[in-house]
């Protein structure tokens, strides 16, 4: 992993920063200004060791496309995660894995479509626009656009939050002998819809979005109302008016100018996919749900029980009810002709329960009591039909996307046929962490889930160090860190399961009659002398219990826990639904789709359905260690597991806002700080050994053998190093990397320095030798060198040369006029020892000194050693091409005979 070697030290570099583990003190201060400073300057994505923090930019108009990207290795982006995904495919072919978590509105969806176009897109560099070509590519994402529709809605958090968890799985196949990954489907699990918001919806809240789209589709007249008087046969009726006003008030107060958009979207998106006609017989029964919805109980009175058919007709004695729902004949009609069932029957399914007893399991039928039991009957079915309808859709989308049986499923034999590799990458976009002002049993698994996947994240960030250190390694301090921080997760859903989730499971599955105040009761009981959990007022009506986890302390409401937890569904709604005439109503009630049992993954890639459990808890939990499974097995390869965590700036998802309180505590809540500490406290520069040898070759020698003067030395505390030997990487701290990195910088300038002066040596005796030459040449020129050899008056002068022989000369007095008479100049130089005036000089004990003989030269009189290690190392000299100047040479007349000159310069003369 290659880090940039800039250090923040004031406001500024901290902005520049892309890391925030190369913050020099890692608290939460600073933590928190280096994001707001990045923020400030329009940088979203900042990275926390190998997690990427994104700040939410709000922005309405480019969630598609995304912030542009540089393309730049290792620059924070959402795309940058993408490549790594890419590239690990490529190089390793192992399957990939990105969780995107963080707070509802912090951005995860955006991110997660984000990466999802850049898979399907094939760029390089993210995408310049949206998704417009057709094909499998834009099948995938016209189907997230479908669902998003289906289980999305505006909360008090998010105009469009996603009200279920899901794992989109892009599928490659590769071609065997090739490198080339294509996409060969994609498969979409989703996991614990909030199916009861289609009932009942929190004030300032919707219902999900497909149902306002059901509006605006009469507008655009895709689903025009009156069509239903002709496809559900009511001609003949007066309603064609009356059906809008059969549409709750409330759906249409609620409506937005954003759900025209959100319609086209949708429209584009199923006219993609082929399933017009199909959305339209869904769109009926939608409409259906949100008259059901709206119905109302009233009592019946005397006169009403005298005329009941129903009632007179029974000869149960049983066979009575306190209540009848109160619509009119036309509104029956509707309800009958959209579901395609009888309307009394339906109308007795909610006023009263059946049930078996005695030895023999008879059937007794018992009429609710109370309005509020009705209601929740209601509600019930509502649920039971959206959530089957939900899954019936998912199960369409995924056999369009061609893995209705999952491709990595596929048997080897059947691999083989195929002639190919399969291999994912798989997109987690869960629910985040939630904590209201009322918590219930959905923000419990919310929790849970966040929970889990947190203590992932901490063991998979542990094991990312660990598994390449030596085993006399393990006891190093920042392991502690990972190791507490793990053992308290451990401990909190230890006691999630012991004492919160046994206690709700049991009474579910043991049906045992119990009010929430008895449950209550043995929850305080169970609760005592835990740490992380402990009731609320013993006195308070919603019977609350309190459990810390990881992100922050929340409070749950008991009350209505139990009943959601037993996730009843009567069989005598399923029986009444499985009779139904409309096509699509019985095909949902009759066969159990694939996707219900949601995350059915398994280790391994290998998918096979998990056992319906009793309880939401029990189907949920298993939701989850499912998925868990899957992330712990590639955490095999810690490259494999990417981690984003969004980050919510302001409470109004406000452009440029950034709240800081809002920010610390997200940070807190996903551990992030933690996270940071920890990697900043590890090694989290991980270099292969090759790797490292390869960039650090000229210090290596250099460094680890104090070959540094006393002043280098003192600047470049060799001491600070801090890292460890893997098997097969180099483990550094951050710290450790930079120093190293300007180290290497300083031996390299050092040995240029070393190799220019060598040379510049080269070039200077080269002159002088040349100089030499000519001298000879003049002197041979003038017929003297006989004379002068023979003369006994001579003074002796020693001229270098290029292979170190001298060419000892005696001149006469006479004759060194004469030569100084010569048209030429004759300097006499020394020659030079530019080795030794260049060379660095230190004191080295000898008995080092035999691993360096053949580059020590020693000077024993003054007992001083200078060595001069030049490294291989590619450098480029600039020379300048000069001509030797021509007025040196002889004419070539004058030139002894038989020696040619190679300037023949006669025909100038
Ligand atoms: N990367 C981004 N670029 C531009 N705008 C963004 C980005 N991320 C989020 N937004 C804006 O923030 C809004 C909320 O984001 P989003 O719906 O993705 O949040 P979420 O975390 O998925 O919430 P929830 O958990 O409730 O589903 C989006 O509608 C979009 O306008």
């Amino acid at each position: 992993m290659e880090r940039r070697s800039e250090k923040g030290k004031d406001d500024k570099d901290q902005s520049r920063l892309d890391d925030l583990t190369k913050l020099e003190e890692i608290t939460l201060d600073r933590v928190l200004d280096c994001l707001i400073n990045r923020f400030n300057l329009g940088c979203y994505y900042t990275f926390a060791g190998s997690v990427l923090i994104s700040l939410n930019p709000c922005l309405k108009n480019v969630e598609r496309v995304g912030i542009p990207w540089s393309g730049e290795e290792n620059s924070p982006h959402v795309y940058s995660i993408g490549r790594r995904c890419k590239d690990n495919l490529r190089r390793v072919g192992s399957d990939q894995i990105v969780v995107v978590s963080g707070d509802s509105g912090a951005g995860k969806t955006t991110v997660t479509q984000q990466l999802l176009c850049y898979f399907i897109e094939n760029s390089d560099v993210g995408l310049s626009s949206p998704i417009t070509h057709d094909g499998l590519e834009r099948r995938i994402y016209c189907a997230t656009q479908i669902l998003e529709a289906f289980g999305n809605a505006s909360t008090v958090a998010n105009p469009n939050s996603s009200r279920f968890g899901r794992l989109v799985q892009i599928i490659y196949g590769n071609q065997k002998g090739t490198t080339d990954w294509n996409i060969l489907g994609a498969r979409i699990d989703t996991c614990l819809l909030e199916k009861h918001r289609v009932s009942k919806c929190g004030p300032n809240e919707r219902n999900f979005h497909i149902f306002y789209y059901i509006l605006m589709a009469s507008q655009h007249n895709f689903f025009n109302l009156e069509n239903i008087v002709k496809n559900l046969a009511l001609d003949g009726l007066e309603i064609g008016s009356k059906l809008e006003s059969f549409i709750p008030e409330d759906f249409k107060q609620s409506l937005r100018s954003t759900d025209a958009d959100g319609f086209k979207i949708f429209y584009d998106s199923i006219r993609t996919l082929n399933m017009v006609s199909e959305i339209y017989s869904v769109f009926e029964i939608m409409y259906g749900l949100m008259i059901l919805s709206s119905l109302k109980f009233v009592a019946i009175n005397s006169e009403e029980k005298e005329n009941d058919p129903y009632i007179n007709h029974s000869q149960n004695t049983f066979n009575s009810r306190y209540f009848r729902v109160d619509c009119d004949s036309i509104c029956k009609k509707v309800i009958q002709s959209v579901f395609k069932i009888d309307f009394e029957a339906l109308e007795d399914s909610l006023v009263a329960r059946i049930f078996s007893a005695g030895r023999r399991k008879s059937s007794i039928r018992k009429p609710c009591e109370t309005i509020k039991e009705c209601n929740e009957r209601l509600s019930a079915f509502v649920t039971t039909i959206y959530d089957k309808i939900f899954n019936h859709i998912l199960h369409r989308l995924n056999s369009l996307l061609g893995c209705s049986n999952n491709l990595m499923n596929t048997s080897s034999s059947n691999m083989e046929k195929l002639d190919r590799g399969v291999k994912s990458v798989s997109l987690l976009d869960l629910y985040g962490f939630e904590n209201l002002k009322a918590n219930h049993l959905e923000q419990l698994c919310i929790n849970y889930a966040n929970e889990r996947l947190q203590q992932v994240h901490i063991s998979h960030l542990r094991n990312y160090i660990v598994e390449s250190v030596d085993d006399d390694e393990k006891g190093l301090e920042s392991l502690n860190i990972f190791n507490q921080v793990e053992m308290q997760t451990i401990s909190r859903l230890d006691g999630l399961h012991r004492y919160v989730f046994s206690t709700l499971d049991e009474t579910c599955v043991l049906n045992r009659p119990q009010t929430d105040a008895q449950v209550f009761s043995r929850m305080v009981e169970v609760f005592k002398g835990n740490s992380f959990m402990r009731s609320g007022r013993l006195h308070d009506e919603n019977y609350p219990f309190i459990v810390q986890h990881y992100a922050s302390t929340v409070t749950y409401d008991l009350r209505g826990m139990v009943d959601k937890n037993r996730d009843y569904i009567p069989p005598e709604f399923l029986d009444l639904l499985r009779l139904s005439q409309n096509h699509v109503v019985a095909s949902i009630f009759k066969v159990k789709t694939s996707n219900e049992s949601n995350f059915n993954l398994k280790e391994g890639g290998n998918s096979h359905k998990i056992r319906r459990e009793k309880t939401i808890l029990q189907h949920f939990k298993a939701s989850v260690e499912s998925l868990v499974c899957r992330l712990e097995t590639s955490k095999s390869n810690s490259q494999d597991v990417h981690f984003i965590r969004c980050i919510r700036p302001n409470d109004t998802l406000e452009y440029g806002k950034i709240q800081r309180k809002l920010v610390e505590q997200q940070l807190y809540s996903c551990g992030i700080v933690d996270v940071i500490r920890i990697t900043g406290n590890g090694y989290p520069v991980r270099l292969p050994v090759q790797k490292f040898v390869r960039k650090f070759h000229p210090l290596i020698r250099r460094c680890f053998n104090s070959c540094f003067n006393r002043g280098d030395e003192a600047r470049l505390n060799l001491d600070t190093c801090d890292f460890k030997f893997g098997k097969t990487q180099i483990f550094l701290t951050e710290s450790t990397w930079e120093f190293l990195n300007i180290l290497n910088a300083f031996v390299v300038k050092r040995s240029t320095k070393i190799l220019q002066q060598f040379w510049r040596n080269e070039l200077a005796k080269r002159a002088l030798a040349r100089e030499e030459l000519l001298v000879l040449q003049e002197l041979c020129s003038v017929n003297l060198l006989q004379d002068l050899v023979s003369n006994d008056n001579t003074m002796e002068h020693s001229f270098g040369s290029d292979h170190g022989t001298a060419h000892n000369l005696s001149l006469t007095k006479i004759e060194t006029t004469l030569l100084n008479s010569l048209p030429c100049k004759i300097t006499m130089r020394r020659k030079k020892k530019p080795v030794q005036r260049n060379a660095i000089y230190t004191h080295v004990p000898r008995s080092a000194l035999s691993e360096f003989n053949s580059m020590v030269h020693t000077n024993k009189r003054k007992d001083i050693v200078s060595k001069r290690f030049v490294y291989e190392s590619p450098v480029r000299f600039y020379v300048k091409k000069t001509t030797l100047s021509h007025n040196h040479l002889l004419p070539r007349r004058f030139l002894p005979k038989g020696i040619m000159d190679a300037f023949d310069d006669s025909n100038i003369m």
